[in-house]
């Protein structure tokens, strides 16, 4: 077990900012946070990395308290802030060397360090321009790359592609990856972007109000909360549906009849949408092409915050 939340509580004053989270994050996984503005994400993030002392609760990683091995904790941990921190007027390569000398490293062995870095973080080219002429997500994947510098076993990334060329976010998402692939390395990745959460996180942890709401892979989230999966049939426009008989097929919860198509609101549990085109075949109707679409996280969100995540 990489990290365990228990109970973990912060407030301030009478505002409970995070309420009471417990979760678990196995050795090697890549956890998504995600929640709407607001939620307790960063709070969560800050209190993991120790700029922030809980009121409540406990954080253990690898098997030990936060609170009493603070120093040995950080050496196998790495946090890319959601504020990038950086020295403008020095280059890439001499950040990273800044942070490296941080995490004592020296010498040839620092050298090292910094050459893989920047292989990982694809800006070996670019490493001796001053990172103030960087874009945005140049900067931010030297942030990144600071807090590599370590060979941290756990990464925790607050927003990391909030705001930046598209270029770099797909090279920060394709970092991950190839960090958890190759290295296996734990990643707690906080977002707002859905689709990136799909993309890069075996799991999701969903806040909201500063309370965990829900956590758990795609299926199991839409499995365990009921969100409906859609299945849109074309059919035969001289064919007779009767909503009421649709109505009545396992596991389909709504149905809305058009006079070529029908859009059929399904929950994955109880039905299947094979079951479902049988059973339009064999009342008759000639279904000539079909689309089925799993709810996503974004759908998954929405039902349990709500929200959307981009409000
Ligand atoms: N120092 C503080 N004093 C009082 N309230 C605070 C403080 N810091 C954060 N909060 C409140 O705690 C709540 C949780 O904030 P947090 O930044 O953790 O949310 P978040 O999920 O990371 O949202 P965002 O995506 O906007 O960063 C918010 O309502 C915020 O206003």
């Amino acid at each position: 077990m990489m990290l365990e939340l228990i109970n973990l509580t912060k407030k301030y004053g009478r505002y409970t900012a995070v309420d009471n989270v417990s979760l678990k994050v196995e050795d090697g996984e890549i956890l998504g946070l995600l929640g709407p503005n607001g939620a307790g994400k960063s709070t969560t993030v800050s209190m993991i990395s120790t700029t922030l002392s809980p009121t409540g609760g406990e954080i253990r990683i690898s098997g030990k308290s936060l609170h009493k091995h603070p120093l040995e904790i950080k050496k196998i941990m790495g946090i890319v802030p959601q504020d990038i921190a950086l020295y403008e007027p020095l280059s890439a390569r001499d950040n990273l060397e800044f942070f490296g000398c941080l995490y004592g490293l020296s010498g040839k062995a620092l050298g090292r360090r910094v050459d893989e870095v920047l292989e990982i973080i694809g800006l070996q080219d670019k490493q001796k321009q001053d990172v103030s002429q960087f874009s945005g997500g140049m900067k931010r994947r030297v942030n990144i790359g600071a807090a590599l510098m370590n060979s941290p076993r756990l990464l925790i990334l607050d927003e990391p592609t909030v705001g930046i060329d598209p270029q770099s976010r797909n090279h920060i998402l394709e970092t991950v990856r190839r960090l958890n692939r190759e290295r296996g390395m734990t990643v707690i990745y906080t977002s707002h972007y859905m689709e990136e959460v799909e993309a890069v996180c075996q799991r999701a942890a969903i806040m909201d109000h500063g309370k965990l709401i829900a956590l758990g892979t795609k299926d199991e989230l839409r499995e365990s909360l009921g969100v409906l999966d859609t299945l849109t049939v074309d059919i035969q426009p001289s064919g007779q549906a009767k909503a009421a008989d649709i109505e009545n097929l396992p596991g389909v919860r709504r149905v809305a009849l058009e006079p070529d198509r029908l859009v059929i609101l399904l929950s994955p549990k109880e039905g299947s949408p094979i079951g479902i085109l049988d059973a339009l075949k064999q009342s008759g109707l000639q279904p000539t092409s079909f689309k089925y679409e799993e709810a996503n996280l974004e759908h998954i969100f929405l039902q349990v915050t709500g929200k959307s995540l981009r409000d």
